[in-house]
This record gives C-alpha cells, structure tokens and sequence, in this order.
C-alpha cells in the first residue's frame, strides 16, 4: 500500500516566507525557487494573491511571477481566496491555483474575513474562472487537526470541508495540520474522511512541525497510500493567523525519510540543501531541518577544501 514515487509540493516560497517580518527581496525569492527547480522540485507554490495589508510579504506576487524562469515540468502554484486575486493573479499564468478554507469557523473568520459556508461561496466562482482557464485548483483545509482558538477540531467538521470543497469542483484536497498538534492515528483519521470525497491521488497532507510529528504524520499518510506532500525547504514559516505556529516539516527531512523507505521524490537531496543554506543565509538564522544541518555539518569547510 505504500507508494513507490511521491509528490512533493514545495511550499517554502510561499507558506514559509509568507510569515517573515524582515523583508526579503523578490529577486531572493524569484532566486529560491530557481534553486528547488534545479533540485528536481516539481512543485512549487510561489506566492499568494492576498490582501497586502493582510500579508505584506507577499505584496510582490506579480514581481516575483514575472521573474521565474519556468521549467518545463514544474507546476507553479498561487493562493488566489478570492475572484480578486485570481483576477490578479491570471496575468502571471499560474498552473495551478490555490482556494484555501477551514475546518474550524473561529480561523476562517481570522484568516479569511468570513464563515465556512461564505468562504465556499466566494471559492465557486474561483474555481469556475480557473477551470475555464484550463487552471487546476486546490484546495486546502486549514485545522483539520486542532485550531489555535476553538481547540479540537473533529473528523466530521474535516470531512464536511471536503464535501463542499468537491460539490463546487475543488480538484485536490488538501489537509492541513496548521498548528502542528496531530499525531498519527488522528491524522488518518482526519484523511480517511477526506478520502471519503477524493480519490487517493487527489489528496495531500500539509504538516506543520510544531510539536515535531509532522514525519511520523506523514508515514501515517503512507500507510494510508496518500502520495502527495506539502514541505517548506529549511522548515521556513508559520502561520500569520497561528500564533506560535512554526514551519511546515522540512523538505530536506522529507526527502530522506523517503530515500530511507526507497521511495522515489525525484528530488536531489544535497541540491534541495543548498537551497535551503542559500534562502536561510539570506533570513540570517541557521535552517531549521535537521538533515539539512546534518548535511551541511559533514561538508568540508572552506580551509579544508583549500587544504
Ligand atoms: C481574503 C481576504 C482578502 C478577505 O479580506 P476582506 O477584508 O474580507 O476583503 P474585502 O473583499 O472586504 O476587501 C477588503 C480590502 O482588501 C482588498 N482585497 C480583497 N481581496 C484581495 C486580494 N485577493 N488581493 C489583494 N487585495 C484584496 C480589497 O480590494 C479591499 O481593499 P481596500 O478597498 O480596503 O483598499 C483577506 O482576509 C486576506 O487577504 N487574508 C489573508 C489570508 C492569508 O493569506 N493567510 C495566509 C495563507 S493561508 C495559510 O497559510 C494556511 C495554509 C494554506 O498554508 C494551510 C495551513 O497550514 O493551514
């Protein structure tokens, strides 16, 4: 049941910077996903077509859009939340679009402005604009593991998400550990539901490390043979509307999990470090993956490669 190949969605440039209060210039972004391309990324959210007063970081959406050099193969993806954004965000022809809802009413109302049932109003004519765009959409639900001000969130209040998300034609689901609090057993618990709606592979988890499951939660996901994962290289980010929420599980840890399981990413494990040395260089702090500090650490050191 385990799955020979995984896709990895490389949300770093998007979820992971999206939090950061120093700014960071659009050519280190645009720089960043240059590098996870080189990596062998296949996936890549780039940024989110939001309020600038909400999420000023990313304010230079179209900026940094317009400064990718494409791959062929790579799937470039924006949060569009609303016909505003993804009005915006069609001139810098994403091929893929991002809706994003919640399982808790209390974080839809903070990070969206308006209840469950309003949000899936405004996505319906996202996700009709899209398609007639040739453009898929996914969606992601937010606390479908615990939400940081209602508390528990229940397998019911996820899978209800996931019904309305695939009655107005969502493509993919996405089910998101926010604050990092789940574990195993509930997390599949949480997917099983989502996979009441979605076949297997239109179903993602997205796994912040907070309390440092997100790698277990994922071989939970495995076991269910859910083969698509969100992972932000250097554990970049937070949540703007998550207070003390951190990163999303590394990339660098993800991919060696999977080489471990002799599980194929397609993506270069030292290359993907690189990068991540290279956006957290640019932050000033150490990254916060482990193998990528594993890795970097058995590097000779520049007096010893001149040596
Ligand atoms: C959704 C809105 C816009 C509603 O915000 P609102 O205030 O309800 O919207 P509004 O329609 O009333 O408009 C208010 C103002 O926002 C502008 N506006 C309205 N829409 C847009 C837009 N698309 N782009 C740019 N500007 C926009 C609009 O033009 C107007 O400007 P003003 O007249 O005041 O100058 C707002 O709440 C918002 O931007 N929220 C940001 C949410 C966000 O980006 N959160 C972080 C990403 S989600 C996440 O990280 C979770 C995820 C996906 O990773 C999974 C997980 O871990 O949970």
């Amino acid at each position: 049941m385990i799955p020979h190949q995984v896709r990895l969605v490389e949300v770093g440039p998007r979820d992971g910077l999206q939090n950061e209060k120093q700014p960071v210039a659009a050519a280190d972004k645009i720089d960043l996903v240059h590098r996870l391309q080189a990596a062998g990324v296949r996936e890549i959210e780039v940024t989110s077509f939001v309020s600038p007063k909400w999420v000023p970081q990313m304010a230079d959406n179209t900026e940094v859009m317009a400064g990718l050099q494409r791959r062929p193969g790579v799937r470039y993806s924006v949060l569009t939340p609303n016909m505003k954004g993804l009005e915006a965000a069609l001139a810098s022809r994403p091929d893929e679009i991002v809706v994003f809802g919640a399982a808790s009413e209390a974080f839809s109302q903070r990070n969206i402005n308006c209840s469950i049932a309003e949000s899936i109003e405004r996505f319906q004519p996202v996700v009709q604009a899209a398609h007639a765009h040739g453009i898929k959409v996914r969606g992601a639900v937010s606390c479908a593991l615990g939400c940081p001000y209602q508390g528990e969130v229940s397998a019911d209040e996820v899978e209800r998400v996931a019904r309305l998300m695939r009655e107005i034609g969502v493509d993919h689901l996405g089910v998101a550990d926010t604050i990092g609090v789940g574990t195993p057993k509930r997390v599949q618990r949480a997917m099983e539901r989502a996979l009441r709606h979605y076949p297997l592979s239109e179903v993602s988890g997205h796994f912040h490390d907070t309390y440092g499951q997100a790698l277990a939660n994922i071989y939970a996901c495995l076991e269910l043979g859910v083969a698509t994962f969100d992972a932000s290289v250097a554990g970049l980010g937070g949540c703007p509307y998550a207070k003390g929420a951190t990163g999303n599980v590394a990339t660098e840890d993800v991919v060696f999990l999977l080489q471990g399981l002799d599980i194929d990413s397609g993506v270069d494990l030292d290359r993907l470090v690189d990068a991540g040395a290279f956006i957290s260089g640019v932050l000033g702090r150490k990254p916060v993956s482990r193998v990528g500090n594993a890795v970097l650490a058995k590097r000779p050191s520049l007096q010893e490669s001149a040596a």
